[in-house]
C-alpha cells in the first residue's frame, strides 16, 4: 500500500522543493498529491517532477485555500479517490503587498548603541558569541544576550534577521467570502481542509499527520483572540503564523487519541516567490546580488537557509519521524550552518518573547 502525501502550495518555493526531496527519498512508494490553485503552474510542476523522478506517481488537485467552496471539493474529490491520507502539508501561504520598513531596519541596527562607535565595538564581540555558541552547538547567543538593557548585547539584531521582527508589514485584502486574504489562504482554509478530510485522516489503528509550514515571524505581539483575522493592525502575516503555531497544538489536544498528529515548522529565510515581493522593485535574479551579503548574516544566524532545498529540510525530518515521538510544544525549524550545512532543530514554539 502506499503512503498517500497531500501539500498544498505544491507548485512552487518550499513546497516543489519538498516534493522533489520526499520522491528522492521514496518514490516507489509514494502517491503524492500536489495541491494547487493555478493548474497550468501546477501541470508545469509535475513535469518537472516526472523529469526527474520518472517512476513516481504525482495527482493533481484544483484547490486554493482562501476559498470556502473551493476547499469542501477539493476535500471531495480527496475522500472519493483515496481511502487514506498519511501526511498533510498545510504549506500554501501568502504575504501580499509586504513593505520592507528601511528606518526600522536601520533604527533596529543602530538603536541600543548611543554611537556608531560602540556599534564597531561590538563586532567582535558578536564574532566572539557566534563563535562559542557555534563550538558549543548551542543557541548561546540568544541565550547570553537576553538582557536587551545590554548595550552590546547583539541578540535583538541578530532576531531582527532571523524573524523578521518589526520590519515587515503588509497590506491586507477581503476574499469573495468576506474574509481577509491572510487569514483565509494560510489558517482558515487549512483549517477547513482538515475539518473535512476527518475521515481519510482519522483511521482506527493507524496514524496520520499534518504538518504546518509556519514561521519565525509568528509573534504573539501581532496576534489577538479579538481581532482573528487580524483586520486592525499591519501584519496580518505575523498574525496568521502564530494563529497556525496556536491551532496545531489545539488539533493535538482534539485529534491526538484518533490517531492525527500535528507539528509546525519553520523553513529559515528562503528566497522564494514571496520573498521577492519584498523587495518588489528589485528584479528576482538580482536578488542574487544579495547573496553573499546573506552568506554572511549566516555566520551570525543560522536561519539563513536560503534554498528551497534547504528550507524544506524540517518538512522533510518529520516525515521521518514517528509522530508520537514529537514534542507538540516544539517549532521544528530548518537551519544552515556557516558551512551550508542543513539540519533540524526544535524550539519551544510560543514562548513568551515572542
Ligand atoms: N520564503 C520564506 O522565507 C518563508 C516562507 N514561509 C512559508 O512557506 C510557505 C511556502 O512559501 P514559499 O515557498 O516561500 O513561497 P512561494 O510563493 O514560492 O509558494 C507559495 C505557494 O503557495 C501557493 N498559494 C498561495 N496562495 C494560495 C491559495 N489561495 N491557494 C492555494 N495555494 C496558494 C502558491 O501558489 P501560486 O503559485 O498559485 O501563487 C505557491 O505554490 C508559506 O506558507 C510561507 O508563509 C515561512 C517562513 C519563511
Ligand atoms: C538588504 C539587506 C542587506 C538586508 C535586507 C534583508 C531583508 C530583506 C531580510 C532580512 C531578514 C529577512 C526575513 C524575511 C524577509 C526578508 C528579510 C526581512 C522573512 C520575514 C520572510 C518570511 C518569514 O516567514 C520569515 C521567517 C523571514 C525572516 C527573515
Amino acid at each position: 500500500m502506499k503512503t498517500v502525501v497531500l501539500v498544498t502550495g505544491a507548485n512552487s518555493g518550499i513546497g516543489l522543493a519538498l516534493c522533489d526531496r520526499l520522491l528522492a527519498e521514496a518514490a516507489e512508494g509514494l502517491l503524492l498529491c500536489l495541491a494547487c490553485r493555478n493548474m497550468q503552474r501546477a501541470r508545469a510542476a509535475r513535469l518537472s517532477l516526472l523529469a526527474s523522478h520518472p517512476s513516481a506517481q504525482v495527482d493533481l488537485l484544483q484547490l486554493d485555500t482562501s476559498s470556502i467552496s473551493s476547499v469542501i471539493s477539493a476535500a471531495q474529490e480527496v475522500k472519493h479517490k483515496y481511502d487514506r491520507l498519511d501526511y498533510l502539508y498545510l504549506n500554501a501561504g501568502i504575504m501580499p503587498n509586504p513593505k520592507f520598513d528601511i528606518k526600522a531596519f536601520f533604527r533596529g541596527l543602530f538603536s541600543r548603541y548611543k554611537t556608531f562607535l560602540q556599534t564597531i565595538f561590538n563586532v567582535p564581540y558578536i564574532i566572539l558569541n557566534t563563535l562559542i555558541s557555534k563550538i558549543l552547538w548551542t543557541n548561546i547567543c540568544f541565550c547570553c544576550c537576553s538582557d536587551l538593557s545590554n548595550p552590546f548585547c547583539c541578540s535583538k539584531i541578530i532576531a531582527m534577521f532571523a524573524t523578521g521582527e518589526g520590519i515587515l508589514t503588509q497590506w491586507d485584502g477581503v476574499t469573495p467570502d468576506g474574509l481577509r486574504e491572510v487569514f483565509a489562504t494560510n489558517l482558515f482554509g487549512h483549517f477547513l481542509l482538515v475539518r473535512e478530510l476527518e475521515p481519510v485522516l482519522c483511521r482506527p489503528g493507524e496514524t496520520s499527520q499534518l504538518i504546518w509550514t509556519s514561521s519565525s515571524n509568528a509573534h504573539r505581539s501581532a496576534f489577538s483572540l479579538e481581532d482573528l483575522q487580524h483586520q486592525r493592525g499591519t501584519q496580518p502575516y505575523s498574525s496568521s503564523k502564530y494563529a497556525s503555531d496556536l491551532l496545531s497544538l489545539a488539533l493535538n489536544t482534539h485529534y491526538n487519541k484518533q490517531g492525527l498528529y500535528s507539528s509546525v515548522i519553520c523553513p529559515g529565510f528562503v528566497m522564494t516567490n514571496l520573498t521577492y515581493g519584498i523587495l518588489p522593485t528589485l528584479p528576482a535574479f538580482l536578488w542574487n546580488l544579495l547573496l553573499p551579503i546573506f552568506w554572511l548574516i549566516r555566520v551570525f544566524t543560522n536561519t539563513f537557509t536560503l534554498t528551497t532545498h534547504s528550507g524544506a529540510e524540517a518538512l522533510l525530518w518529520l516525515y521521518k519521524q514517528r509522530p508520537e515521538t514529537l514534542d507538540p510544544y516544539a517549532k521544528y525549524h530548518s537551519l544552515t550552518s556557516g558551512l551550508g550545512n542543513n539540519y533540524t532543530q526544535p524550539r519551544k514554539v510560543l514562548q513568551h518573547h515572542q
